[in-house]
């Protein structure tokens, strides 16, 4: 179920060069699934006016927290990132549709592919796959080293890869640059990243089943205001899905890339 709820900050921290972890309690925890995501009021005040859209990094269902990690970039996130412990972050969510965690069988292999600020849904994706039996491998790209985050995470869930442009840390180069050394063998994947980075995921694997998360700017978040409309592949049937209700997950090959 939906809801708006003013939660409170458990903790906040900077983890690498702009990137910050915020936990925060409340009861809309209990609602959360991996993929999906929050649309966050970062101030108190009416500017700025639209809420942000994070995803869930982490969550933990008995202490009714969550974890999201974002990059204070702009004017909204750099609000958020003022934030500290015990202070109030007003929260619409849990929103869209998240990973099928259910289309991967025990015994299975999945590959998550993230790329930058698409890395952080991936791990809560990882946990729950990796309670329900299935081994994941972790492709994650970066710009550098100095954005890096959670390899210890992702370390104890499986098999992680870097890449990073300026080939500061693991492979210099991109996600594929990494298929190519590494030729991961799976059963399916799951991804989350820049346009650039999905295109080439589904070029790369076309024989295999896939999940695609999109990061379209918003407005409403909630189905109403067509900000984050994209248009889908011919034959699919319907001319164009909203990013934020109909996904922000979808098969492969729904959205036109
Ligand atoms: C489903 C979803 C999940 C996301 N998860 C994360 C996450 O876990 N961590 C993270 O750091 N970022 C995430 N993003 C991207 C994040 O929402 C934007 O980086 C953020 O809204 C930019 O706000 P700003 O205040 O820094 O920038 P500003 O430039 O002040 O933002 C201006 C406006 O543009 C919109 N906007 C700008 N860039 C983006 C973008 N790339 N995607 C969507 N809206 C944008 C903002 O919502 C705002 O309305 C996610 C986006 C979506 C759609
Ligand atoms: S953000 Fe308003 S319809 Fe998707």
């Amino acid at each position: 179920m939906i809801r708006q709820e003013k939660m409170t900050v458990v903790a906040q921290k900077q983890i690498a060069t702009n990137i910050f972890e915020l936990t925060l309690q409340g009861q809309l925890v209990q609602d959360m699934t991996p993929g999906q995501f929050v649309h966050v009021k970062v101030s108190n005040t009416f500017e700025p006016l639209l809420r942000r859209p994070i995803s869930i990094a982490n969550v933990d269902k008995e202490k009714n927290e969550f974890t999201m990690i974002y990059r204070a970039e702009g004017r909204g996130t750099k609000f958020l990132a003022t934030n500290r412990e015990n202070e109030i972050v007003d929260v619409l969510g849990p929103l869209g549709n998240g990973f099928p965690v259910e289309a991967a069988k025990p015994g299975q292999i999945a590959l998550l592919v993230g790329g930058g600020i698409g890395v952080p849904p991936l791990h809560e994706l990882a946990k729950q796959l990796n309670a329900r039996g299935v081994k994941t491998i972790h492709v994650l790209g970066f710009q550098s080293e100095d954005v890096c985050f959670y390899e210890e995470q992702f370390t104890a869930l499986g098999d992680t890869y870097y890449a990073t442009v300026d080939g500061t840390k693991g492979t210099k180069g991109f996600v594929t640059t990494v298929f190519d050394e590494v030729k991961p063998e799976f059963d399916l994947f799951y991804s989350c990243g820049p346009l650039p980075m999905l295109r080439a995921l589904e070029g790369y694997y076309p024989e295999k089943e896939g999940y695609l998360s999109f990061e379209e700017r918003m407005g409403c978040g909630i189905g109403a205001c067509f900000a984050c409309v994209c248009d889908t592949t011919e034959g699919y049937g319907k001319d164009y899905v909203k990013v934020c209700s109909d996904g922000p997950v979808f098969p492969k090959g729904v959205v036109a890339l």
